[in-house]
């Protein structure tokens, strides 16, 4: 079953600079995931990989083409398309426990209810003990634990990660990975994972995209032969980690705008 469907999907984003060029930043973007599949997008910066992602949370819309998910057209933000952010996007001033609680609440969902779904996902990331502080009393892995079960908590039908682990230390980068792997194994998802990490992409991916420089085009869609299963270092291992830095490195430096 298709959770997610990007078809021909261009963004043309207006001048920003008093020259009035626009930025043609992706072009005939079209890719299906189904549900429970785990999808990366590598590329160099500027690609267009973020602005996918804002595309498919309704953050902003196509210039052409349409996006669905679970075959209803997406033309806004909503709770079946939840992110995850790179600097977290906690609101400081509630605790663990009401960060999480948030999406629920809004929903207007009893108190009993929230309480017995907030215990769970707070254990399914493994913060049981903490859900009493607030987010500077954490450290930078522990928030993204929270922001993960924010997402998860109103049972998104694509859950979509914007470099969530980029500003981790390379230890707790590994462990957050070990951690997503674990999650993903207890509470199935469909996932859209932005990365400039190949290895990251390798480690947690079914399906890798690898995109174009800009204007941001699919170059190459690989599939993992062994997703979360691949161990570091072996020969299937190194050998599509070499296919895509090869794909990326074949990239060349030329910008362009429409
Ligand atoms: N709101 C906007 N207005 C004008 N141009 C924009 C806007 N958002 C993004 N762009 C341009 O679109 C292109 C793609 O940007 P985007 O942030 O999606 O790339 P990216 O692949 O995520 O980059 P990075 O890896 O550095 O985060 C860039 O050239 C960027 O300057």
């Amino acid at each position: 079953m298709l959770a997610l469907k990007v078809e021909k999907v261009k963004k043309i984003f207006p001048s920003l600079n008093s020259k009035g060029q626009e930025v043609l930043a992706l072009d005939d973007i079209s890719l299906e995931v189904n549900k429970n599949e785990f999808y990366s997008i590598l590329g160099h910066s500027g690609c267009g990989k973020t602005t996918l992602l804002n595309l498919i949370a309704g953050f902003e819309v196509p210039t052409s083409g349409r996006i669905e998910c679970a075959g209803k057209l997406v033309n806004g933000p909503g709770a079946d398309r939840s992110m995850v952010f790179q600097d977290y996007a906690l609101f400081p001033w509630l605790t663990v426990y009401d960060n999480i609680a948030f999406g629920l609440k809004i929903k207007g969902m009893g108190s009993s209810e929230v309480k017995q779904i907030v215990t769970r996902f707070a254990a399914l990331v493994g913060l049981s003990q903490f859900t009493g502080h607030y987010p500077h009393q954490l450290s930078g892995g522990m928030r993204q634990r929270v922001s993960i079960a924010r997402a998860l908590v109103v049972d998104p039908t694509v859950l979509l990660m914007d470099e969530p682990f980029a500003a981790l230390d390379a230890q707790n980068r590994g462990m957050m990975q070990a951690e997503m792997i674990r999650i993903l194994n207890e509470e199935s998802k469909t996932v859209v994972l932005v990365t400039h990490s190949i290895e990251e992409a390798i480690n947690l991916s079914d399906v890798i995209v690898v995109m174009t420089r800009r204007p941001g085009r699919v170059k190459e869609i690989i599939r993992v032969p062994e997703p979360r299963r691949m161990v570091e270092d072996t020969p299937a291992y190194l050998e599509i980690r070499r296919q895509i830095r090869d794909l990326i490195a074949g990239e060349h430096d030329v910008s362009e705008a429409v």
